[in-house]
């Protein structure tokens, strides 16, 4: 089977966490977001926690707007539909709603949704994000025997955990998380899921995921690639920084 180029969307909790550290609005979320459109980023994803450590209420509301300006980019919104999840979907009606299982207060995300356990609470909710025209992706670890049970309740795609799969690149284990994961990859794509990636993928670890990994859709991708960012414009930050106090002493 052919599969389309997957799409890579630019997760960008940590710009807002950066710029919770001052009142000064900067980094700007929205402006990020134009960079890494006009850069090719297919999407962008923001995961408002309920203790808005880093995106905010006013950021989701932001972004959709200026996503207006860029048809057929995607707008995914991540967080638990318990919590605050939900209100957000049916106010700015994003392309995706991934669920994921947080705790309030939870460090980082760390692990999917449990079938048939979580079955029964998620099913209306997916079925109101449908009514809503909002497609819904569960994230889910890696278990191929989980993924007939993901379409069952209504889900789209599934996102995969790929955490585990980060922390063993580069050791004897990579292998068997790569087989792990293109196994559940193949439950999903065979019971009619699309399916996504994401946790801890980065530039060392992206390329043998997706030669892998059969079919995947979408990768979000935040902490990695904003530390990239910043490293990639240190360089030419400090010289434009440098120029500024020559401009003080007519060089
Ligand atoms: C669902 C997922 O894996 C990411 O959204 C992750 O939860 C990022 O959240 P933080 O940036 O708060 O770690
Ligand atoms: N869904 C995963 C995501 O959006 C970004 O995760 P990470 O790259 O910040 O680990």
């Amino acid at each position: 089977m052919v599969h389309n180029r997957t799409a890579l969307s630019v997760n960008l909790n940590k710009v807002a966490l950066v710029r919770n550290t001052r009142h000064l609005g900067i980094p700007s979320v929205v402006r990020a977001a134009e960079l890494c459109l006009r850069a090719g980023a297919a999407g962008i994803t923001v995961h408002p926690r309920p203790d808005e450590r880093h995106i905010r209420a006013h950021d989701v509301h932001e972004l959709a707007a200026a996503l207006k300006a860029w048809p057929g980019r995607e707008y995914n919104i991540e967080g638990n539909p318990f919590h605050n999840l939900m209100d957000f979907v049916r106010a700015v009606r994003p392309h995706q709603a991934t669920f994921v299982p947080d705790a309030e207060g939870q460090f980082t995300s760390d692990h999917g949704w449990r079938f048939p356990g979580d079955a029964e609470r998620l099913r209306p909710l997916i079925a109101e994000c449908h009514a809503l025209g909002v497609r819904v992706s569960l994230f889910m670890d890696a278990e191929a025997d989980q993924m007939a049970a993901a379409r069952a309740v209504g889900a789209d795609r599934v996102e995969l955990y790929t955490e585990p799969y980060a922390a063993a690149f580069g050791t004897p284990a990579q292998d068997e998380q790569l087989h792990r994961f293109a196994r559940a990859a193949r439950a999903a794509l065979d019971a009619g899921l699309a399916v996504n990636a994401g946790h801890d993928l980065n530039r060392d670890n992206l390329t043998p995921f997706l030669r892998q990994v059969p079919g995947v859709s979408e990768v979000s991708i935040g902490h990695a690639l904003i530390a990239d960012a910043l490293e990639l414009g240190y360089g030419a930050t400090v010289q434009a920084y440098n120029r500024c106090i020559d401009g003080a002493f007519g060089a």
